[in-house]
């Protein structure tokens, strides 16, 4: 499988966005990403979205201590990944504010989703959408996106 191996100062800090009070029928797929993303040497500051055990710690923060956390690690980053296959009000939420603080956004999906015209119309030019069907197409957009950062 082809490498895009940044380091150094190009290492790249990715918000990874996925659902969670959504559903968490995809969170194998969130953790592929992440492992997808380290690889490639970019940083992922969202790894809670990947952790199965997210339900137990979160619930040791307030809702105000998430949001806050998350808007600020979302501040800090070069790129929001987020996968949309499972409708979430969160990630469309961090998707926005991405868009509106200039932050390039890629939207995976599987081709059998029913994703929001609000993505799937988007005109942003910092928006990117694309469809993967198994995990090396998806580990594939993920490294190329990685590379034209
Ligand atoms: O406990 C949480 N922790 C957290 O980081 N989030 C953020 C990160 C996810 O990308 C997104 C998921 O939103 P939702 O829970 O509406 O599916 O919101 C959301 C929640 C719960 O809403």
């Amino acid at each position: 499988m082809e490498k895009a191996v940044v380091s150094g100062q190009n290492k790249k800090k990715i918000f990874v966005s996925g659902s969670i009070r959504g559903g968490r029928e995809l969170l194998e797929t969130y953790r592929f990403m992440c492992d997808a993303l380290g690889e490639t040497g970019a940083e992922v500051l969202s790894w809670h979205v990947a952790d199965p055990e997210l339900e137990e710690t979160e619930s040791k923060m307030t809702e105000q201590e998430i949001y806050d956390r998350d808007m600020g690690l979302l501040a800090k980053s070069d790129a929001l990944i987020a996968e949309v296959t499972v409708p979430s009000t969160g990630v469309g939420y961090e998707i926005c504010r991405a868009l509106d603080q200039k932050i390039p956004v890629l939207c995976l999906h599987r081709p059998d989703a029913v994703v929001s015209a609000m993505v799937l119309g988007n005109p942003y030019p910092s928006m990117k959408v694309q469809t993967y069907s198994n995990e090396e197409t998806l580990k594939k957009i993920i490294i190329e996106f990685i590379r034209a950062l």
